[in-house]
């Protein structure tokens, strides 16, 4: 991208997703009516849809129709419903963002419940970068003298990682300086 005067101001997550080696992808999800919602209710339970995760990726951009389901964790472990809206989109932080912004941005693990009427369908476009890309803190926002928090990975071999683990697992831990306890 070039400013009026033809500069380059293209930023550096920008550079990654723009380039046209880029692994971005897009899902769509569909998620039916699950009548015996109900009883799963009663039963104190909740119908997964899709289960608790962190995206990969550096940016996950989503929209889905009118049907609630997806929520997202808190700190403190508590679930909270993301409204459906189907003008906006909504946007999560991946595995890869947090690495890029050395833990400032969290990526946040969510999860979809079905819905007992309803169906749910979702679309999202998952941004990645170039399967060779180092995956280390953007030089421009650290502080003086601050150290990344994470080995040096390129994003094939997370994927490569995320691939062989299980869909709850926190894959950022094997990639950190210091796991997080
Ligand atoms: O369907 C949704 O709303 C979210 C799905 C999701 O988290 C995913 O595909 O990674
Ligand atoms: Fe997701």
């Amino acid at each position: 991208m070039t400013d009026q005067e033809g500069r380059n101001n293209e930023g550096p997550t920008s550079r990654l997703l723009r380039n046209e080696k880029s692994d971005s992808c897009f899902r769509v999800n569909h998620y039916p009516p699950c009548p015996d919602h109900w009883e799963v209710a009663a039963s104190g339970r909740n119908l997964i849809g899709f289960g608790e995760h962190t995206d990969p990726q550096i940016i996950s951009v989503l929209q889905s129709n009118n049907t609630s389901g997806l929520e997202i964790c808190l700190k403190n472990g508590s679930w909270v419903t993301i409204p459906p809206d189907q003008s906006s989109f909504f946007i999560i932080v991946g595995d890869s963002l947090q690495v890029l912004t050395n833990g400032r941005f969290k990526s946040v693990k969510h999860r979809v419940l079905a819905d007992h009427t309803k169906s749910r369908v979702s679309m999202i476009f998952f941004g990645g970068p170039p399967l060779d890309e180092s995956i280390t803190p953007i030089p421009s926002l650290m502080e003086e003298g601050e150290e990344s928090h994470y080995k040096e990975f390129t994003w094939f071999e997370y994927k490569k990682s995320a691939y062989k683990s299980r869909l709850a697992d926190y894959r950022l831990g094997l990639f950190e300086k210091t796991p997080a306890q």
